[in-house]
């Protein structure tokens, strides 16, 4: 048994236990143990859904020929009964392709079941055998086991109320179908029963073909237990992954591993025996009723689905527009929120000669550019000393004492305590007798904190979802957390997030991995020397470890110049600047801004993209390019994620003020889409620098040890980060939820050699570019002068000319540039008089019609060729 797992027993005593005596512990139940594991073992499942799917398979055979059989072994099973399947083989043949078993079975589900609808069975069987042998919601159970129950209901009834009609000796809808269909004529009479099934029917294919129906329909959605306000589903790869927390290795021999002690102060009541197993392993989100989880998860999805990305755009087009309108710029871009009217097949027609040929290239490899690239291996990161969590029993048992003392001294009473040990502190949960006011535990947190004689104890009052307090007490020896270990979880191995980073292990062991992508953005905050450097890392490089160059591009903004300049070895590989930078890694406050303008643009650019495309976001913009649906020809490319670090925002808000908050207020509301992160670190979180612009914008945080509580306030919204024991010790805020973790650990030789290693391996050319920024003041009061054209005039020229259209942001996109520099473009075409004056939100018009009249034009004015 690992010490971590640990759990405190009291000698055995022979007198019977007196009642309400805290220092009586109940005796452990290894036998339910045993079967609590083997139920939630991951092999079970994979047996059980071997049983399910053959079951569905026998059925289906079973009922098949009895379709075809049941004539003549109608008469033998209802001559025999259930004794036919003990007959001996001589005695009784029957025709049914699986025997006896199989005419019994099959007679039972058609004949006193459900008729045809029977099948509906084996669909059944199928679903929870997929779904168990996966080991993840394949099918839907709890929307497929309704459309069942219907299907049973209605198929039946119909069947036999057809096969009355016609008289027909089979039983198609069984004795099931033969009652209700015979009660609901009796009711309404043949013909009402007749209307009465076909509205049925009739509702139910509207009901589930029509969409829009399905969405007037729409319940308000209940709030997801614990999740509420949660950002997209950030935790619920966290919560889906941990649950079977058997699946990690370590974890197989058992519960007590888990490191939970379980103390019962009282004995005599028979429920108690109820509360005595505390299972960590269940996340803290998991719902009491899978059901129920299960349709408000389908609620929240179809709302993503229906509403999340729509709402994108149409942010995208409002935000866009207001910035054009203030620039006095033409509204080039006509937004919209429908799919763009160009046909992706059209464009496929274009590149490829024809749509069939097309569709017979290989899917398009991102990594092709890289294909030998290898990622980083594990080996290269250490194993700090431990992934053991220590805690010795004597301290378990005093912090006990002394809690239930301090709470008795208080007259306060308990039912049950228990206790949870993780890496840096241990979590004494406590059910409060009847009565108690959890305000009156609250109040008593320094009091417990001087009995223990501990720093950085936190009271949980209550512990959301669980009607439990929590204590959560340091421990005296601590443990390291690697991050070697946790990236060589089976969790992140096989996660399929689109970020995924693993942040530290919560306080019950279980792993942290959470999607930067659903995040959408994090905010991380702490004092100087509490762990936000290595925490950066950490994120950075788990994102390494998972991700191949051409899926993801970092922009590292440094202001303290040590922090990030270890990633300069990887530049040309995972790293974005902008045009003509010499450092990748950016120091200087102009640069920040310049970038952060730059970014805004990239954000702008690939939302045309998808309009264009017809996708919503960037994994149906990607999956549809990697299926060749969308044209390079014209501006398609496959979208790495970005995701901007900046290790100190306060220097740079104090430094530049609005010019930063702006762009990065605009990134984090609208650049989730198209996959683009923000990671904002800073050692003084204080109002004036985490503004209400910036906090209502990055709805997930990390609080490392501040020095305040108004600091926890102002990151957190709430105190206790300011109770946090240092180095990595930090709260995590998702969407509301407060979770202590201990931050995984990794040291800077190791991020060293993890940088070396992929930046020794071929690369880009040069490192991801982002569009070019002009700032609007270096243009501004320059009158356009011909005889100082930009050296993109006649590409530009050519590319209007072609398309016939005068659109600052064809030349965009087509030219991958930036706003500023294709609208000076367009005024120096305009003055050449290539193209006609602004005309608002209308493309300007083109007054040359043929690139032998513009090659003409290019020629006088000195440039052409
Ligand atoms: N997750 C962790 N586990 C164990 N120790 C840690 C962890 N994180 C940080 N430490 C310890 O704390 C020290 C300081 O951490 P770090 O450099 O990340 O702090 P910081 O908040 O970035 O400080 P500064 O703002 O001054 O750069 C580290 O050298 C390390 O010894």
């Amino acid at each position: 048994m690992s010490k971590n797992k640990l759990k405190t027993e009291k000698p055995e005593s022979k007198k019977p236990p007196r009642a309400n005596d805290p220092n009586v512990l109940k005796q452990e139940k290894e036998a339910e143990v045993k079967v609590k594991e083997l139920v939630k073992d991951e092999r079970t499942h994979k047996v059980l859904g071997v049983i399910s799917l053959l079951l569905s398979l026998y059925c289906f055979i079973a009922f098949t020929s009895y379709l075809f059989t049941w004539q003549e072994d109608q008469d033998k099973v209802f001559r025999y009964s259930a004794n036919i399947l003990l007959m001996d083989n001589e005695a009784v043949k029957v025709e049914n392709l699986l025997g006896r078993l199989g005419a019994f079975v099959s007679h039972w589900f058609f004949y006193k079941g459900f008729g045809v609808a029977s099948y509906l069975f084996c669909f059944l069987f199928f679903i929870l055998g997929v779904n168990f042998i996966v080991g993840r919601r394949v099918f839907r159970v709890w929307r497929n086991v309704k459309y069942i129950l219907f299907g049973l209901l209605y198929l039946s009834t119909a069947a036999a109320f057809i096969a009355g009609l016609a008289a027909a000796d089979f039983a198609w809808g069984g004795a099931m179908g033969d009652g209700v269909s015979k009660w609901i004529s009796g009711f309404l009479g043949t013909a009402g029963a007749a209307l009465l099934l076909m509205v049925a029917g009739l509702a139910w294919s509207i009901w589930k073909y029509n969409l829009d129906f399905k969405w007037v329909l729409r319940k308000p959605k209940p709030p997801k237990p614990q999740l509420a306000g949660m950002p997209d589903g950030a935790v619920d790869d966290v919560e889906v992954s941990v649950a079977p927390a058997k699946k990690d290795p370590k974890r197989k021999n058992g519960l007590k591993e888990n490191g939970t002690a379980v103390i019962v102060p009282t004995l005599e009541e028979p429920e108690m025996e109820d509360m005595q197993l505390v299972e960590k392993e269940l996340p803290l989100a998991v719902v009491p009723q899978v059901m129920e989880e299960e349709e408000i998860e389908e609620e929240i999805e179809e709302e993503e689905e229906d509403a999340g990305p729509l709402l994108y755009i149409e942010e995208t087009v409002e935000q866009t527009n207001a910035r054009n309108r203030k620039n006095n710029a033409p509204l080039d871009v006509a937004w919209e929120i429908k799919p763009s009217k160009d046909e992706p097949e059209e464009e496929l027609a274009e590149t490829t000669g024809s749509v069939g040929e097309a569709a017979q290239l290989d899917p398009y490899d991102p990594s092709l550019d890289l294909r030998d690239y290898k990622h980083p291996s594990l080996e290269l990161l250490d194993n700090h000393n431990t992934e053991k969590v220590v805690q010795d029993a004597a301290e378990l048992d005093r912090n006990k004492d002394q809690i239930i003392s301090t709470l008795k001294n208080y007259d306060i009473s308990i039912q049950k305590i228990s206790a949870t040990v993780g890496p840096t502190v241990t979590l004494y949960e406590i059910v409060p007798a009847a009565g108690v006011r959890i305000s009156r535990i609250k109040n008593l947190e320094d009091d417990i904190a001087l009995s223990l004689s501990a720093l950085g104890i936190r009271i949980i009052a209550p512990i959301p979802g669980k009607g439990t307090i929590g204590i959560e007490v340091p421990n005296v020896k601590k443990s390291m957390v690697s991050l070697r270990n946790l990236l060589a979880s089976e969790k992140f191995q096989q996660s399929n997030m689109d970020l995924p980073i693993a942040i530290g292990k919560k306080i019950d062991n279980e792993n942290f991995i959470a999607d930067l992508a659903k995040m959408p953005h994090l905010l991380m905050a702490g004092a100087t020397g509490q762990g936000k450097s290595v925490g950066i890392n950490t994120l950075l490089v788990s994102l390494l470890y998972k991700k191949h160059p051409s899926q993801l591009k970092f922009i590292l903004v440094d202001p303290k110049k040590v922090e990030l300049s270890l990633y300069k070895l990887i530049e040309k590989h995972f790293l974005a600047k902008l045009p003509g930078e010499e450092d990748a890694i950016i120091t200087d406050t102009k640069k920040v801004i310049h970038t952060l303008n730059a970014l805004c643009i990239e954000m702008d650019l690939r939302y045309d993209l998808l309009k264009e495309a017809g996708t919503r976001n960037i994994r149906e913009y990607n999956s549809k390019f990697i299926q060749r649906r969308l044209n390079p020809q014209r501006g398609h490319r496959y979208l790495p994620f970005v995701v901007l670090v900046i290790d100190e925002f306060a220097d740079l808000i104090m430094t530049a003020g609005k010019e930063v908050e702006m762009p990065i207020a605009r990134l984090a509301q609208l650049a989730r889409a198209v996959g683009i992160h923000l990671i904002i670190a800073t050692q003084r979180p204080s109002v004036n620098i985490i503004t209400g612009t910036i906090k209502a914008n990055f709805p997930a945080r990390i609080a490392f040890k501040v020095s305040s509580k108004i600091d926890s306030r102002t990151i957190l919204d709430i105190g206790g980060a300011e109770q946090l024991i240092g180095q990595g010790d930090m709260l995590v805020s998702l969407g509301g939820e407060l979770v202590r973790l201990q931050c995984a650990f990794v040291d800077t030789p190791e991020v060293e050699r993890v940088a070396e290693f992929i930046g020794e391996q071929r690369s880009y050319p040069e490192a991801y570019l982002l569009p070019e920024y002009v700032d609007e003041k270096d243009l501004e009061g320059k009158e356009v002068n011909l005889q100082d054209r930009d050296p993109l005039f006649e590409e530009a020229a050519r590319v209007i000319v072609q398309n016939q259209q005068g659109s600052t942001s064809l030349l965009q996109r087509r030219m991958k540039l930036g706003y500023n520099r294709a609208g000076r473009l367009m005024d120096q075409l305009e003055a050449a008089g290539i193209v006609g004056p602004n005309l608002g939100s209308k493309a300007r018009e083109v007054n040359v019609k043929t690139e032998t009249d513009l090659e003409m034009i290019l020629n006088d004015l000195g440039g052409g060729f």
